[in-house]
């Protein structure tokens, strides 16, 4: 039964994808087409294969600001309606040809404005090119549902605003809210307002938390923010000390794992900042014994030049899962979504559920 899984054969499950940045999933191709089309000139090059090779090499820094840096070149390109619309759409058709049934795409409007946009027009492009997307892969008989997160900026000062557009979209394709950009330095509580605003709407949102920056993150993160999800949160390792096979969990990891709160995580990207060593020394391997609620995810495909087949083939050859293991995390990721729990069962009943199924038995 334990024979290694391909690359091939994730592709084919059904999977469930909580972070991603839209800003930081564009094909190379069409940095170069929106490049030509807006008078972009600042990309480091035009030809395709060498733009994926740059922004891959570029991000691995070893440092979240520097990783970061990459972004002004497709936040560059993405300022105008067509090109958002465009974008989001062909994120859609990969995500659903890569076999991800249910995502939430995040990212944020407040970056989108330099060409005159508003806020509301930058959304609704978004929103616009999720549907585009989602039908465009229907026609191929690929189902998949995207949800939009609205992201502020933690450096900015514009989160309040954004949450009030979150919770003003909600019914019409935004899920939830984010807070995203370099950590240290700019903690959560800054944008305790939007936090506050959020909870008395009965909204739902994640916080980028635990990625370059320790323990206090995540502390405020839950504790003050009141965070429903952790973005990354691999630093919650920090809490837990493991010697002679056995785990001792202190108080922060511990509530974490009995509140089941969800986490993230995202190998690749966190290898590329350098908030993990290595896929086999990735904290996720002991989270996932311990039983944490992990979930696993792309962060930016475009710049960890990654799929979520890919990371879970990557999880696969280091940790050796099966098909139990990925179907738990796309269990965990289905339940951890910012969509009606009516709604969760439903794909987890019936698509993910069936779909593992099936794998299952024909590679029995
Ligand atoms: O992993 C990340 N940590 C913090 N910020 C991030 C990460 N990946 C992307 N971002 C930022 C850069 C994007 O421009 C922004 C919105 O998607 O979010
Ligand atoms: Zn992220």
């Amino acid at each position: 039964m334990s024979h290694q899984l391909t690359l091939d054969q994730i592709r084919r499950a059904p999977k469930v994808l909580l972070h991603d940045h839209l800003d930081g999933g564009l094909r190379p191709a069409t940095v170069v087409e929106l490049a030509d089309a807006a008078g972009y000139t600042r990309l480091p090059t035009r030809d395709p294969a060498e733009l994926g090779a740059w922004f891959e090499a570029a991000a691995d820094s070893g440092s979240l600001e520097r990783y970061l840096e990459t972004f002004s070149h497709t936040v560059g390109v993405m300022q105008t309606r067509e090109a958002l619309t465009r974008v989001a759409a062909e994120c859609a058709e990969d995500l659903a040809a890569d076999g991800v049934v249910y995502a939430e795409v995040r990212f944020a409007p407040e970056q989108h404005l330099e060409a005159g946009l508003l806020l509301e027009e930058v959304i609704e492009a978004v929103l616009e090119g999720f549907r585009v997307g989602q039908e465009r892969a229907a026609a191929h008989g690929r189902s998949i549902r995207v949800g939009t997160l609205l992201t502020a900026m933690r450096h900015a000062a514009r989160s309040q605003e954004i949450a009030e557009l979150a919770v003003r979209y909600r019914d019409v394709g935004v899920v939830g809210f984010d807070i995203a950009g370099a950590e240290a330095g700019h903690p959560p509580t800054r944008h305790l307002d939007a936090f506050e605003y959020l909870r008395r709407e009965n909204a739902h949102f994640t916080i980028h938390a635990g990625e370059a920056f320790g323990l206090p993150s995540i502390w405020e993160a839950l504790q003050w923010c009141g965070a429903d999800r952790l973005g990354h949160g691999v630093r919650i390792v920090d809490d837990i000390e493991v010697s002679d096979g056995k785990a001792r969990l202190g108080r922060l990891a511990a509530y974490v794992r009995d509140k089941r709160v969800p986490l993230e995580m995202c190998p690749s990207s966190n290898i590329q900042t350098g908030a993990a060593a290595s896929i086999e020394e990735h904290p996720i391997g002991l989270l996932r014994d311990l039983r944490f609620r992990v979930t696993v995810n792309t962060d930016n495909r475009l710049q960890s030049g990654t799929t979520l087949s890919a990371e879970f083939a990557k999880l696969a050859e280091a940790f050796g899962y099966g098909w139990d293991d990925l179907e738990w995390f796309s269990v965990n990721a289905m339940k951890s979504a910012f969509l009606p729990f009516d709604e969760r069962l439903a794909l987890i009943n019936g698509q993910i559920k069936p779909g593992f199924a099936r794998l299952k038995w024909a590679t029995e």
